[in-house]
This record gives structure tokens, C-alpha cells and sequence, in this order.
């Protein structure tokens, strides 16, 4: 067995091994405590990583992989969301098998802390950001349920959940600290809000301090800056820095090849197609610069001039006046004016919290409230006088709350990739039989927004749930696209895409949107990836702030 293992750990083709390999303790479970480790915080040296119960000849997640992270060094591991950058985080949590196993553990430095601070179980922690209640299994979840009374199911604060959390981890949490740290991440104005109030932003931010006050000793962040607006990612970046100096915890980023590379990162662990190449950040500039996504718009355009070079919507087909939102004496949404006619693009901005997804429940029709404002025309009739399933048919809408409820059964029940672009004919959440007309519009559309990895139809067959997040995602904005609604609805649309498939998707839109003269919606903290050009007069701006909106 251990020539096998040795083969295979220099990359040589691995034999079968003649007994059966036996399942492995997590690697990273075995300790020794030589005082060299004290400064080493992970090692993978040459070594080969398996999904567990796999083992030669299948072939592994990673070969080669050689990742050496030393006290006082910040990474980032940067991979598409196709990558394996997943797998190499799930790597970290043990969650795969190593051959061979790393002497002294993944993480050597925590054989040289205190006893209970030596398992990984207590000391590696990770923010994945899945905001999907775990209680709920694979099925739809109703997300529009934030927006009416709070049931008693989810009273629980955010206070409270921090402090349950911290004490399941064993972390005795003073409530000063709670304080300051939740002020430091501006969530202290929160601390008394039920979970389902907070906003995206909010619920990611949030999640980040959940851990943090579990007192880890390394903190993965999976993609901590997607749903953030640019002043809470700095604010985000900035706090991690200082955590980070005083390793209270470490911090390994998990980011996107397009997104930029705080500068406080020193060295880069670059994942693609089973490698794992590391270095110092340098040695990469060059290779992630060509992933960034640049605005399409020039810049230098006076406001007036822009005004003058847009062209007159189309028919009405938002007219809302005098909206207002509010819970209880907190007030969301004051006295909104907002047309959108045919034909138009908005970019729907404001900061985290600022009420963007309330108003989009409002057009929607998916907010409560929505019944009772004294002028809002959807399609030219009163929102009270629409059905809600048939106003939905008039939007396609993408957003982070409908990804995180969408369903994600595998098994008996799974939709797949195809079956879940098909729910949206009818709006629903559930299989439904297509014509072979329907088949035909799925098909001309993945034909040309989809990759061409797509075509052959292997990757549509693939239960939703078993995609990636870049593919479910480009799942549900195909799903949104299939009625030819007449107002598309795109929140954070590109979450989770690689730079190709966000590339792929911005053509597509603007030409969709040309021919078939839809208004669009447009929502994403990442300004430059907006499909339309603000200069040449293609997009309106409404920006909320303190509840009221001003347009440009
Ligand atoms: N049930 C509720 N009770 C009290 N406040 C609520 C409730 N639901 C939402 N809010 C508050 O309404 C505000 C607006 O939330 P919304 O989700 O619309 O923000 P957003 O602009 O979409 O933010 P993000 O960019 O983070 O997605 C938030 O501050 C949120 O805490």
C-alpha cells in the first residue's frame, strides 16, 4: 500500500491497490507537535486529494498539490465557481481525503495551542453564505414571508442567534464584544431585528460575525464581498485586515477571478481544472487582470447630454405614486414616484439595507403591502385587481432571495437544470410537462446564452441542485427569460457566473432587450458589470436612500 501511495503522491498513474483502502480519520485529525509547526498555518505538501470513499484509480479532485501558508501571510483562493475552489475549501474542512495524509495535520500550527483549541472541529470555521434555512430540506421556501407579519417561528433576533451560536461553539461571548464587533460590521443599528428582517447584504455581514464570535482560529470567507454595496466592502475588507494582523482569527479569502485582490493579500492559491498553483500575489496580477470586468460605459459625459441622448419608453407599464412601506414605526419605503414605460432600463441603486428589494416586492406584487397604496398601476390595471401568479407572468425576475428558496431536492422529486428553466412558462417553483414548442424556446435560448459546454444537453440533465452556483444561477435567469415577459427584474443576476459566463450573458441581454423592447430592472453593487451604458443615455437611475428615491 505504501509504494501505491507513494506513486500516486508523485504523480506517477496509481496502481490498484490490492486491498481496499481502509477510510481514513480526517486528515487533518493527525497531530504531532514538533515546535517547527508553530509557524506553519496549513500544509499540503505533494500530496493528492480524493472525494472520500474514492481512492486510485479514480481520479482525484486535486494532483499535485503542493501549498505551503506561513504566520504573518494573508491568501486568497481565487477559482471560478467551476473550478474545484469549493472542493479545495471543503479540502480544509476535512471534508476530503488527502493521500498522502499531511504529517502533523493540515493545519500544523494547532498542535502547539491548548488541547481543545488542537481539533479542527473547533478551530477552523467557515462562512459559506448560504442563506438557505437548513431546516427546510430541498423544498420551496416561501421568501416573500419577510415581508408580512413575523411568525413566531422567526422571532429570533439577530442578537440572540449570534449568542446561541457562540455558545454552541463553547465561546463565552461578553456582551460589549457583540456590541463592537456589530458595530464594526454596522449591524449594531440591528441587533434587535428578527433574522428575516435583515436585508441580503445585512443577512451576509451578519453571518460574518456569527463566526467571528465563535473565536475561531482560521476563518474561511467564501466570496465575502458578493450582495455587499462598495462602502460595506471596504468596511468588510478593512476589519478582515485588522483581524487578520492580530490573528483573531486568520483569514483565507475565497474569492472570484474578477474580483480585485484587497492589498493587503499577499499570496494567491489560483484553482483550475484540478491544479492548484500557489505563489505570491505578483506572480498572478497578470493572469487575474484579464478576468476583471470593465464598465462599458466611457466616462467624461455631462448629465445634461445624457438626458438629451435617451430615447422616450414606450407604454406604461410601473406607474406608482406615493409609496410607502413601513413595519411597524420602522419606515423602508417613503413616498416612492417611480414610472417604467417599455423599453427603458433602470438601475435600481442604494446601499445595503436601503430598501431595494422592498420596492421590487412592491412591483412584484409580492409584498402584503402592496395591496393597500393608494396608486399602483401594474400593466395598466391596479396591483389589487391582478392575481399574483398572473402578474408574475408579465416579469422575468432573478434575485438573491429567489436563488437561496429556490428548490434543490436531489434524489426522488429533483428537478433538473432543464426542468427548473421550464418552471418559469407558468411562474411555479414545480415540475410541470413542456410542449415541444416550450422545449424549442429552452433550447434557443441556451443556445445562445448558455456555454457551449451546455449544448449536448449532459449538464441540463443534472439534477439543479447538483450544479454549481454560477450554473444554477444562469439557470434561473434562462427560467426569467422564457415567457418574453415585457419588465425583466434582475437582481445580482451575475452571482456566482465566472467572467466568461457574465461576458456571455451581458451580449445576450443587450441584444434580448433590443429586439424584444423589455424595460429592465437592473439591481448589482458591481456598477461596471450593468449590461447598458449610463453615457449614451441607455439607463435611468433610481437610487434610494433613507427610504426616498431620487431618479436621474
Ligand atoms: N419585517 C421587518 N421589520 C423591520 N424591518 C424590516 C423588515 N423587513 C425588512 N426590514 C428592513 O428593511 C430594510 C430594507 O431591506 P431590503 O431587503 O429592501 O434592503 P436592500 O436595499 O434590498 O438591501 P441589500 O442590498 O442588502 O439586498 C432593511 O434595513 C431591513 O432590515
Amino acid at each position: 500500500m505504501s509504494s501505491m501511495l507513494s506513486a500516486a503522491w508523485r504523480g506517477r498513474p496509481p496502481i490498484r491497490p490490492a486491498v481496499p483502502y481502509r477510510v481514513l480519520p480526517r486528515s487533518y485529525r493527525r497531530y504531532s507537535g514538533p515546535a517547527q509547526n508553530k509557524d506553519i498555518v496549513l500544509r499540503l505538501p505533494a500530496c493528492d486529494v480524493y472525494r472520500y470513499g474514492e481512492a486510485p484509480p479514480k481520479p482525484p479532485l486535486f494532483s499535485g498539490v503542493d501549498w505551503i501558508i506561513r504566520e504573518g501571510e494573508a491568501w486568497a483562493v481565487v477559482g471560478t465557481a467551476s473550478s474545484g475552489k469549493n472542493d479545495l475549501l471543503e479540502v480544509l474542512l476535512g471534508h476530503h481525503r488527502i493521500l498522502p495524509p499531511p504529517p502533523g495535520g493540515v493545519f500544523p500550527f494547532l498542535t502547539t495551542l491548548p488541547l481543545q483549541k488542537q481539533d479542527p472541529l473547533n478551530s477552523i470555521a467557515h462562512v459559506s453564505f448560504a442563506t438557505r434555512p437548513k431546516s427546510l430540506g430541498g423544498g420551496f421556501y416561501d421568501y416573500s414571508a419577510r415581508y408580512g407579519a413575523v411568525r413566531d417561528e422567526d422571532r429570533l433576533t439577530l442578537h440572540d442567534s449570534l449568542v446561541k451560536e457562540a455558545e454552541r461553539a463553547g465561546a463565552g461571548v461578553e456582551e460589549e464584544e457583540v456590541r463592537e464587533l456589530a458595530r464594526k460590521l454596522d449591524l449594531d443599528r440591528l441587533l434587535k431585528l428578527p433574522l428575516v428582517a435583515l436585508s441580503n447584504g445585512q443577512t451576509r455581514r451578519a453571518s460574518v460575525l456569527r463566526k467571528l464570535l465563535t473565536r475561531p482560529e482560521v476563518l474561511l470567507l467564501d466570496e465575502p464581498l458578493t450582495g455587499l454595496d462598495p462602502l460595506h466592502r471596504a468596511n468588510l475588507l478593512t476589519l478582515l485586515h485588522a483581524l487578520h494582523a492580530q490573528r483573531t482569527p486568520r483569514i483565507l479569502l475565497a474569492l472570484r477571478p474578477q474580483d480585485p485582490l484587497p492589498d493587503w493579500v499577499s499570496h494567491v492559491a489560483l484553482v483550475s481544472s484540478g491544479q492548484v498553483r500557489t505563489g505570491p500575489k505578483a506572480e498572478f496580477q497578470e493572469e487575474l487582470e484579464k478576468h476583471h470586468v470593465h464598465s462599458v460605459g466611457r466616462g467624461g459625459v455631462s448629465e445634461e447630454e445624457i438626458r438629451k441622448r435617451r430615447k422616450e419608453g414606450g407604454e406604461v407599464l410601473v406607474d406608482m405614486k406615493d409609496v410607502n412601506i413601513a413595519y411597524e414605526d420602522r419606515k423602508v419605503l417613503k413616498h416612492i414616484n417611480w414610472t417604467i414605460r417599455a423599453g427603458e432600463q433602470w438601475h435600481l441603486q442604494g446601499a445595503n439595507g436601503s430598501g431595494k428589494t422592498t420596492l421590487l416586492s412592491v412591483l412584484t406584487g409580492d409584498h402584503p403591502q402592496s395591496y393597500v397604496q393608494p396608486h399602483l398601476y401594474l400593466f395598466g390595471k391596479p396591483r389589487r385587481r391582478h392575481a399574483t401568479i398572473a402578474l408574475q407572468q408579465n416579469i422575468g425576475f432573478v434575485s438573491p432571495e429567489l436563488y437561496n428558496a429556490f428548490p434543490r431536492r436531489l434524489g426522488t422529486g429533483a428537478l433538473s437544470g432543464r426542468d427548473a428553466i421550464g418552471t418559469g412558462f407558468e411562474c411555479t417553483f414545480s415540475y410541470r410537462p413542456r410542449s415541444a414548442e416550450q422545449e424549442q424556446v429552452i433550447d434557443a435560448l441556451v443556445e445562445a446564452l448558455a456555454p457551449p459546454s451546455w449544448a449536448d444537453g449532459e449538464v441540463l440533465s443534472r439534477p439543479f441542485a447538483a450544479l454549481n452556483p454560477g450554473e444554477q444561477t444562469l439557470c434561473l435567469l434562462l427560467r426569467a427569460l422564457v415567457n418574453r415577459p415585457p419588465l425583466l427584474v434582475l437582481d445580482e443576476v451575475f452571482a456566482g457566473m465566472d467572467d466568461e459566463m457574465v461576458a456571455r450573458a451581458r451580449r445576450f441581454l443587450r441584444s434580448y432587450v433590443r429586439e424584444g423592447g423589455q424595460a429592465v430592472v437592473w439591481v448589482s453593487h458591481w456598477e461596471e458589470e450593468m449590461p447598458w451604458e449610463w453615457e449614451k443615455g441607455e439607463v435611468r437611475r433610481i437610487r434610494l436612500q433613507n427610504g426616498e428615491a431620487t431618479i436621474s
